[in-house]
């Protein structure tokens, strides 16, 4: 089968193969986005990790990406609107499937041949998720297909000096999941995962807000208020932004106008906050001294959750490490991937088996 689902294109596409048509997508829990090697540069596209299904068989796809998210919250009574993996994880197989052809149909034109496609997942995925990815990869129509760590592809997508032995850090904080991941010598040498993300400051900013104010809102504005003002509590002052959201009443299921504020979303952050501490502290503890001076020297946080204010001087007020926030950390994982995509020597064999681990 090819991504195009034509039986005559898929010879085509297995006698043309070539790396050159490669993809680096990371599917992520919110968002999938793909980078294709253009030059030296990246043809960088991003969708929305979300599938429209039959409520009586989700296996059923009707709309992938874009089209599919704007039915979430407005679906007819038989059709739902879901996302294919929750916390970094696929589960469900078909329709992690439909939006992995989505993207490859995106990043490789009709009639094009597929050359590598490389995914990036969570690190601790276990086997079965991994094969499942593979799997997936496979029956959307590519066969060259790797899967390699989102925390090493972001160490790559970063330009971060991977192939050191003196060590590397990546602080991947997305939508589902957070993975802390040493690396050396090219390949992973640590990582601890913490399964919360971005989703869950949002479901915390929705009970805080009812908690304090008596008043439901949607998840979605919880979100784009985190955007706006949010703030990790730290030993710097930092400015108290707020914003006003329209959300109902719990008293009188009339609108009512709530102030969410930076303080609040601190306070929303705060348990999340605390297990990527552990996490950290689980990691340092395992670390060996050799790669504690690259660690240092070598710090890095991506993934979208990354942006919110305070989180650097929060590591450091935590760990004394000093970190750098990526500039792009939402696509510095896709573009990673693309990175191994296109170069087939950037993981080597025995490099590659380790970033599997
Ligand atoms: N400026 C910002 N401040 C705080 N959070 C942000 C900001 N921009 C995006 N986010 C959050 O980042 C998350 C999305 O990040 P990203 O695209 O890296 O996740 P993902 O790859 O879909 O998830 P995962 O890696 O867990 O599978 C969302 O929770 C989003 O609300």
């Amino acid at each position: 089968m090819n991504i195009f689902g034509n039986e005559e294109e898929e010879s085509q596409v297995n006698d043309t193969r070539i790396i050159s048509n490669s993809l680096g997508i990371d599917l992520g829990t919110l968002n999938t986005v793909i980078a294709k090697p253009s030059g030296d540069k990246f043809d960088l596209y991003q969708i929305p990790s979300v599938v429209a299904v039959k409520k009586d068989d989700p296996s059923e796809v009707l709309a992938v990406g874009e089209e599919a998210k704007k039915m979430l919250g407005r679906t007819p009574e038989d059709i739902l609107a879901v996302r294919p993996l929750k916390k970094g994880v696929i589960e469900n197989v078909a329709q992690a499937q439909a939006l992995l052809i989505k993207a490859m149909q995106i990043g490789i034109e009709e009639g094009e041949s597929v050359g590598r496609i490389v995914i990036g997942i969570p690190g601790d995925s276990s086997e079965v998720e991994k094969n499942a990815a593979e799997e997936i990869g496979r029956k959307a129509g590519a066969e060259n297909i790797l899967v390699i760590s989102e925390g090493l592809a972001a160490a790559i997508g970063a330009g971060l000096p991977i192939a050191e032995p003196n060590g590397t850090m990546v602080i991947d904080i997305g939508a589902g999941s957070t993975d802390i991941v040493i690396i050396s010598l090219g390949g992973i040498n640590d990582i601890e995962t913490v399964r919360c993300g971005g989703d869950d400051i949002d479901n915390r900013i929705v009970e805080l807000v009812a908690e304090k104010y008596n008043v439901a809102i949607g998840i979605h504005d919880a979100e784009s208020a985190k955007i706006e003002v949010g703030m990790i509590h730290c030993s710097e002052q930092l400015e108290n932004l707020s914003v006003e959201v329209i959300g109902k009443s719990l008293e009188t299921n009339r609108p009512k106008k709530v102030v969410i504020d930076s303080m609040l979303v601190a306070d929303a952050v705060e348990p999340f906050m605390q297990e990527i501490v552990d996490g950290l502290n689980v990691i340092l503890e395992r670390l060996s001294p050799e790669l504690m001076m690259g660690v240092y020297n070598n710090a890095v946080a991506v993934g979208g959750s990354s942006r919110l204010r305070g989180l650097k001087e929060r590591v450091f007020d935590e760990i004394s490490i000093p970190i750098e926030v990526s500039d792009d950390p939402m696509t510095v994982v896709a573009k990673g991937t693309a990175i191994v995509a296109a170069e087939p020597l950037a993981l080597e064999p025995e490099v590659r088996l380790r970033a599997m681990k």
